[in-house]
């Protein structure tokens, strides 16, 4: 069971079958040149988003000529995941003139790849985002209470995926958030307070401007509240139930590409709505570590095997902490990474018992 899990999950992005490790014949995954067509007219979009075997794509982005295509995917590609965010290699009928359809090809090569499991005991993966560089993690400092090991999954899973995490904490207006915000300190996040009556809608969007932002969040958070003062035509439904009808939370399941625009250029935000769980069976150790660059340099003078976990002997990380060689933030930031490896020794015990 991953304790993310809130029984809500409707959104099931593919098995990606493409990206299982185990590959028991190399050979069998070499391209077959002779059957596969090269399509050298193909043209380069980005997948919007994806609705059972249709993809709404973007062509000639930020040109006049610029269109939202649908697609299907060419046969050859029908085992592998195509997401959100991924670029793509379309033919066929680009025009994008009402009734038309177009054809993927190809897949960009991804510059990064957000992936959960099912659950922490699950290895099989599941691709939810491709090509994101930011992850915009919202928080609520209260309403939901905020808990700190549940912002660290999100962190091992960004992390682990080389995407840049950004805090957003909401509902400010309810808790100082100063406190809960210290587990994070060591970290070097940048960090955005939030509230309904007063979102610093200039600041994030600057900080979005020129990124692909995935923003992820458990439910009531209030990452709709965000997205729709930040894309005002996203329209996202919000926990607001409408007392006239007795309907609310006609909450739309997939995830999106919304378009931020501002006067210094335009950014994406990529909303995940139906991702509840967030499971991290998949997540490799070694990816935690390199994104703490400092700590990883000194850690190659770590034992073999260390875990730089509180009770590993001679670990090269705690002696340089505790001999000030981190400076003044090297505590915080050490103990902000035991935290992320603990979450991920944690799981691992789990997964092999
Ligand atoms: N007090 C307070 N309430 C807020 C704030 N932001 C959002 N809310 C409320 O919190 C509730 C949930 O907000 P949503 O934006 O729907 O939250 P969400 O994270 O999108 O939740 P899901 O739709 O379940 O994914 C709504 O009733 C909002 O009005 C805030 O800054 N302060
Ligand atoms: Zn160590």
């Amino acid at each position: 069971m991953s304790w993310w899990d809130d029984g809500v999950d409707d959104d099931e992005p593919e098995l990606d079958e493409s990206s299982i490790r185990m590959r028991p014949n190399p050979k069998a995954n070499r391209p077959r040149t002779k059957t596969r067509p090269e399509h050298l007219d193909a043209l380069t979009a980005r997948v919007l988003a994806v609705d059972r075997g249709r993809y709404t794509v973007l062509l000639d982005e930020g040109t006049p000529e610029e269109r939202v295509l649908t697609s299907t995917r060419a046969r050859e590609l029908r085992k592998q995941a195509i997401v959100t965010g991924d670029r793509v290699d379309v033919v066929g009928d680009t025009s994008g003139a009402e009734g038309t359809l177009s054809r993927i090809v190809r897949i960009v090569p991804r510059t990064t790849l957000l992936r959960r499991s099912g659950d922490d005991t699950d290895a099989m993966e599941r691709v939810v985002v491709a090509n994101a560089d930011q992850m915009l993690i919202v928080v609520a400092a209260a309403n939901p209470e905020p808990r700190a090991r549940l912002v660290d999954r999100y962190l091992v899973a960004a992390y682990d995926a080389g995407i840049t995490p950004i805090l957003c904490i909401t509902k400010t207006d309810l808790q100082d958030p100063d406190e809960f915000l210290a587990n994070f300190a060591g970290l070097g996040l940048r960090v955005f307070r939030s509230r309904e009556d007063d979102v610093p809608l200039a600041e994030i969007t600057e900080a979005l401007v020129g990124h692909d932002t995935v923003f992820v969040g458990h439910s009531g958070v209030g990452k709709s509240t965000l997205v729709n003062a930040l894309v005002p035509t996203a329209e996202r439904a919000t926990g607001h139930v409408n007392v006239v009808t007795g309907r609310g939370r006609h909450t739309s399941s997939s995830t999106v590409s919304l378009r931020i625009e501002a006067p210094g250029g335009s950014g994406w935000v990529i909303d995940t709505p139906g991702v509840r769980s967030f499971g991290l069976g998949h997540v490799d150790t070694a990816n935690i570590l390199k994104s703490f660059t400092d700590l990883a340099e000194i850690a190659l003078e770590c034992p073999r095997g260390c875990t730089h976990l509180p009770d590993a002997p001679d670990c090269a990380i705690i002696e340089a902490v505790a001999e000030g060689r981190l400076g003044e933030n090297g505590p915080a930031r050490l103990d902000s990474l035991q935290r992320l490896l603990g979450t991920f020794a944690t799981i691992k015990a789990d997964q092999y018992s």
